[in-house]
């Protein structure tokens, strides 16, 4: 059933939000003012509805730069212009913290898109009539998008899709799926595959051949090594880290430049700083320039490359790094005692248990990053109920297009 609806704004996800007899229901790719017409989503909750036509448009749409926008689930917002986009992602930071009645400054949004996306997982299958796809997931849904070109990547990326394609033809298998992760190093691509079966001698000659062809630097499947050409290596500050396969990376080099800056610059004149979820080192290796560091994070892989790279980066303080699952075993408050600042960066969950450790700690400062304004407003409530005073929240738009939003954030007492 065809429905007219006005969209009231753009909600936290990214959909319009118009009320259909009193509910809010939700029409992606529409935004605040516009008349539109839609219908129901078979198989979607009822709260859900897909945009037919745009009846009246707002003066704030532009047309998408990218093809597949709509389809493709990558990006949710193309068709916003930016300075309204910009604050709308601003005030995504501003009116979840005061849902959590924190009271603090919130800065300008930093653009950190840079040179675009540095890392995508693609998906393949064997579609209808035995064609190959391979591309993004469709928006809400478990569909192929097949895609050739996507204009977010970093040019680290450039080939990527091609390799995908060429590595999922010889390594489909009809009803299986495979997920392609590719990751831009700085000397060639690093290719992650899950969902083949164990690989031959003759495939693995293949896909050697392709390596070659495609400028892999790297290809693992599951994590496991298959072939190298090279290790694969990113720059982090002064130091070169060799990647783990599937170890965390920042979305964009700009974004952990961004991210790593604020990081710095709430930790100065700290002697000797605590890194917890701190992966590869992304702060540690830079805070090392001025500080001694400790480091922790569940990724035993992540925590090894750290170490190397910074024993092998000359004019760092010393840096130790341990493999520590920060859920079940947060550092306590005896521990916490060691360090003048405490800098943490869990995944989207959050880091609940470890900031109950904190509150009741005397760490003067602590600097909060996250990528989910949700989990960070619940632990730096903690964190000011237990007498921090929180400083200041800059949000930092590293997945531009999306309604992810990171921030950093600094708590004193
Ligand atoms: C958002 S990433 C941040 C990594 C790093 N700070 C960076 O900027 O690249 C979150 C990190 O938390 C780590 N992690 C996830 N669960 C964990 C746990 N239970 N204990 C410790 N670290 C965990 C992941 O391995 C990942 O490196």
């Amino acid at each position: 059933m065809v429905e007219r609806l006005v969209i009231d704004h753009v909600g936290h996800l990214g959909d319009g939000v118009a009320l259909d007899d009193g509910q809010n229901v939700y029409v992606p790719y529409t935004l605040g003012g516009e008349t539109v017409e839609v219908e129901p989503v078979p198989g979607h909750h009822p709260d859900r509805r897909r945009l037919l036509a745009v009846e009246r448009a707002s003066s704030e749409r532009i047309a998408p730069f990218c093809p597949h926008f709509s389809v493709c689930g990558g990006c949710a917002i193309q068709h916003w212009e930016m300075e309204r986009y910009r604050a709308w992602k601003r005030d995504i930071v501003v009116e979840t913290l005061a849902q959590t009645k924190l009271d603090c400054e919130v800065a300008p949004l930093i653009d950190a898109h840079g040179l675009g996306r540095r890392r995508i997982t693609l998906h393949a299958r064997i579609g209808t009539h035995d064609v190959l796809k391979v591309g993004f997931a469709a928006a809400n849904s478990h569909d192929i998008i097949p895609v050739d070109r996507c204009p977010i990547l970093a040019p680290g990326l450039s080939g990527a899709l091609e390799a995908a394609w060429a590595l999922a033809e010889p390594l489909i298998s009809i009803g299986k799926p495979l997920d392609i992760q590719i990751t831009a190093a700085d000397n060639g691509l690093d290719v992650d595959v899950r969902g083949s079966g164990p690989l031959q001698a003759k495939m693995i000659a293949t896909l050697s051949r392709l390596a070659e062809q495609h400028r892999l630097a790297r290809l693992t499947r599951h994590g496991e090594l298959v072939l190298m050409r090279t290790p694969p290596v990113v720059t982090i500050g002064a130091a070169r880290v060799i990647l783990p396969p599937g170890s965390f990376l920042q979305a964009t080099a700009a974004g952990e430049e961004a991210l790593a800056a604020l990081v710095s610059e709430h930790c100065q004149r700290a002697k000797h700083i605590a890194d917890l979820f701190c992966g590869v080192g992304p702060f540690a290796l830079r805070l090392a320039q001025k500080s001694r560091i400790s480091a922790f994070d569940s990724d035993a892989g992540a925590v090894a490359a750290l170490e190397k790279a910074a024993a092998s980066t000359s004019g760092l303080k010393p840096v130790k790094a341990e493999a520590r699952d920060l859920f079940r075993r947060p550092l306590m408050p005896q521990e916490l005692r060691d360090f003048d600042a405490v800098v943490f960066d869990p995944p989207r969950q959050g880091a609940q248990v470890q900031a109950e450790r904190l509150a009741a700690s005397k760490v003067p400062v602590v600097v909060a990053v996250s990528c989910n304004v949700a989990t960070f407003a619940r632990d730096a409530r903690i964190l000011v109920d237990g007498g921090y005073r929180i400083e200041g929240v800059t949000p930092v738009d590293q997945f531009r297009h999306t309604p992810h939003v990171e921030l950093v954030a600094r708590f004193v007492r």
